[in-house]
């Protein structure tokens, strides 16, 4: 009896293979036939049971455009390069033929990785891992979620398992390095969804490995509503003779038709109160607000959700753990109404439901940046508005918007509207201190986002309005900007360089001139050669050379009037260190002024000769060449006329000459310092001894600043980052260490001597604990406690 049963089984079981067999063969004739001129619904497709099921399940009944022009070729095994608006379908057009690709192929669980489907973020792959359990929830397939900030070794051991693979570049390569299960040999199509990013600058090199790891005969969808069209993308694909299915290539404009679209001009400055007015004015909506870095995203969040503007807030970028990440895009995708403040990892693909605005609050790297961006609203058939927020400088992207056929309208502000939130976030951060130094972050960050755009025409961070900015963010002090300080000075210093080569140049000939003919009268014009030396340092009349090259980056060069007097070799030649000290800025020295000092250093002035029109020398401005080639130049009579190369040459050994004694100078001056600052402690320490009635006390026990202040609590790397204030007033090495500069910096080392303080200097040490940061005082409470005491003592 039970041998009849299992009979039957087999019987059955051959039966339905046998019918499948059928059906696969049915459908891969009628593959041929697909036209999309006659698809009006899913159904007129030639696909399998299971999939139909899905489609109708979740009610897709009619595919849509790109849909209906794609299906039919990525099911005849052709490759595609598909192109069309956001939110118009794209993720159905390629899961769809992934899923009949495998039916028809018979793929099983034990044929491992039949698909593999690469985006550029997680929350991207998790929405097609969402869509295709969905739609392929009728089928037999495994798939899998391969996304960085997951479980390494829970994916390892299924990796063999999975037929479909839905992955992130990083996390993909990662597998394919180190994971001995990873095995796409077999593989069959390979799908880059956000095609373009994914093949761009950001990506390369994990694209170009993982494509190298991966099989050449295998079909190849590509998809994106910014589809590229670079040859050498599509070499690195190998792509075979593909497709360019691009639906709204004709269209007139090249994003949604439901999407209204308008831009405002508005100060860096003004920005926050715009945000703030924004979403007091639109609380019912659900928005979704772009800005350019993940810790101005991370600050606007912090400060907002404390301003309590009446609506509920989320914020999703890169830099939030992952649990985080889903956890905001799960809730920001139910909610009614709410905003979300994101970086660009929200500005492709995802697909939030009814999202009413996108602000895009910076302005977005490229046109196709903003289409993505701007996307996120007005998805399938749906209508939405976007806000662009320009800075007067940042006009230029509007261009390519038009070329791009973008209809964007300019709105002004209404200022009546308009409600300044700067006197309350200075407040609070005058209270919080983490939230201070959150707001400094993201002040440093938006420069620094600035200052990596590759387009120099929209994006110029010498234009941004940087103090105002920051006092817009509630910081009294704008926080200092190293690396712009740095790149403003080797800026600097190139253009001057420049400038020194081309007065070299100058020079040679108007000397060479000069000695062409003795005859000709030379004008009284002041001495432009020696300008290279003194220039690259610029020492005259400003010892902040911070300011200097502020004001450089904006102004033409300043000395083009310097007087002559003044353009003097090694003035003030301290200032070479670049010391952004808080000196007093000296004020410009007048001619006298400068005659008396030259007098004072006897410093000779750099001299030409001047002849009058019989020829006679009226002064001997020549100045004395000091290095021996330049000597053995000028005591070669018999040369006979010039020899430009020899004169450069020449010109060139005392520019050597001269920076090298201006470097024994410098050095010979900060010896002289040290020494000075060595006597001058010995003399305190003697002091006092003798002054003393009790013994020295070590402050060791006092807090280590460093590690108060120096450390984040997000533990996030911040090299761009430094919390002390612009006062310009602390050298590098010491800027984790005060917090403000509302605070004086003690002195290095000042004794407690008296004993008087030795009771306070007791309470001192209880109000803080061992443990530094557990002091239960603020770091201002701490430093001025401290202070107190030593002022006392
Ligand atoms: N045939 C269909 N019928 C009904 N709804 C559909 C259909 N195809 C897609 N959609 C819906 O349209 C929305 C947008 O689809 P999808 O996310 O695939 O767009 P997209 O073209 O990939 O957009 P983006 O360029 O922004 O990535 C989704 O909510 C999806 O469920």
């Amino acid at each position: 009896m039970a041998n009849k049963r299992r009979k039957i089984k087999i019987f059955k079981s051959k039966k339905k293979k046998e019918s499948i067999d059928v059906v696969i063969k049915n459908l891969k004739e009628s593959y041929e036939q697909i036209d999309p001129n006659t698809i009006e619904k899913f159904e007129d497709f030639p696909l399998s049971a299971p999939t139909l099921k899905g489609l109708k399940e979740n009610k897709y009944f009619v595919p849509t455009e790109i849909q209906r022009e794609s299906i039919g070729y990525s099911l005849r095994g052709e490759d595609i390069l598909g192109a069309a608006k956001t939110g118009s379908g794209k993720t159905l057009a390629f899961l769809i033929p992934v899923l009949e690709i495998l039916y028809c192929n018979k793929w099983t669980h034990t044929e491992g990785l039949a698909a593999l489907i690469i985006t550029p973020t997680r929350e991207l792959a998790y929405q097609i891992f969402e869509t295709l359990r969905k739609i392929g929830i009728h089928h037999d397939f495994s798939a899998g979620l391969i996304i960085g900030g997951k479980d390494l070794k829970f994916e390892r051991k299924r990796l063999d398992q999975c037929n479909i693979m839905i992955c992130t570049p990083g996390r993909l390569l990662q597998h394919m390095d180190e994971n001995p299960l990873f095995d796409c040999s077999n593989m069959l199509v390979l799908v880059l969804d956000e095609a373009d990013r994914c093949l761009d600058m950001g990506f390369e090199n994990t694209m170009n490995n993982i494509i190298d790891n991966l099989p050449p005969e295998r079909q190849t969808l590509l998809f994106s509503a910014t589809q590229t069209k670079s040859v050498k993308d599509l070499a690195r694909l190998s792509l075979n003779d593909p497709h360019f299915i691009s639906v709204h290539e004709a269209s007139e404009h090249s994003t949604p038709t439901g999407l209204v679209q308008s831009y405002m001009v508005c100060e860096l400055h003004d920005k926050m109160s715009l945000l703030w007015s924004f979403i007091k004015n639109h609380l019912h909506h659900k928005v979704l607000v772009f800005m350019s870095s993940c810790k101005q995203v991370k600050y606007f969040y912090e400060i907002l959700c404390k301003l309590r503007p009446g609506t509920s807030l989320l914020a999703l970028y890169g830099a939030m753990h992952q649990t985080k990440r889903m956890a905001v895009y799960e809730s920001f995708s139910k909610k009614q109404r709410s905003v979300l403040f994101a970086t660009d990892i929200a500005a492709r693909g995802l697909d939030f439901p009814s999202v009413n605005w996108v602000v895009q609050l910076d302005c977005p790297e490229n046109a196709n940046e903003y289409i993505h961006r701007a996307g996120r609203t007005a998805r399938f058939q749906k209508s939405g508005e976007s806000l662009l927020v320009l800075l007067p400088s940042e006009l230029a992207i509007l261009e390519q918007l038009k070329n791009k056929k973008i209809p964007i309208q300019e709105i002004k502000v209404n200022p009546n509207k308009l409600t300044s939130v700067q006197r309350t976030l200075e407040a609070t951060l005058a209270k919080d201190h983490i939230l201070k130094e959150s707001a400094q972050r993201a002040f440093v960050s938006y420069i620094k986002s600035v200052f990596l755009m590759k387009d120099k025409n929209v994006f110029n961070v010498s234009a941004l309005k940087t103090d105002e900015f920051a006092t817009s963010l509630g910081l009294a002090i704008p926080p200092r900007v190293r690396f712009l300080q740095k790149w403003k000075k080797a800026k600097e210093a190139k253009k001057k360089e420049k400038e020194s080569l081309a007065q070299t140049m100058v020079e040679d000939l108007n000397s060479n001139l000069n000695k062409l003919s003795d005859s000709e009268i030379l004008d009284d014009e002041p001495e432009p050669s020696r300008l290279s030396f003194n220039d690259s340092y610029n020492f005259n009349n400003d010892d902040n050379s911070d300011e200097e090259n502020d004001n450089l980056l904006t102004l033409k060069r300043k000395d083009h009037n310097i007087p002559e007097a003044e353009n003097l070799e090694y003035e003030e030649e301290e200032d070479v260190s670049f010391d952004i000290s808080n000196k007093k800025k000296k004020k410009p020295l007048t001619k006298a002024a400068v005659a008396k000092k030259m007098i004072k250093k006897q410093i000779k002035p750099n001299l030409k000769t001047v002849f009058d029109e019989t020829g006679e020398v009226v002064v001997d401005r020549t100045k004395t060449r000091v290095s021996q080639f330049a000597k053995e130049y000028e005591n070669n009579d018999e040369k006979g006329g010039i020899n430009i190369e020899e004169a450069k040459q020449m010109m060139r050994a005392e520019d050597i000459h001269d920076k090298k004694l201006f470097k024994e100078k410098v050095k010979a001056k900060h010896k002289d310092e040290k020494k000075k600052a060595k006597e001058e402690t010995k003399r305190a320490e003697m002091e006092d001894e003798s002054s003393s009635d009790e013994a020295s006390v070590d402050l060791s026990w006092l807090p280590d600043p460093d590690k108060v202040y120096g450390k984040h609590e997000s533990g996030e790397s911040e090299d761009d980052f430094n919390p002390y204030i612009n006062s310009g007033s602390e050298p590098e090495s010491d800027r984790s260490d005060y917090e403000s500069s509302n605070i004086h910096r003690p002195p290095k080392r000042k004794l407690l001597t008296n004993k008087k303080n030795s009771n306070k200097r007791q309470k001192l040490k209880e109000d803080l604990s061992d443990d530094p940061i557990d002091t239960g005082l603020s770091l201002m409470e701490d430093e001025e406690l401290v202070l107190k005491m030593l002022d006392t003592s």
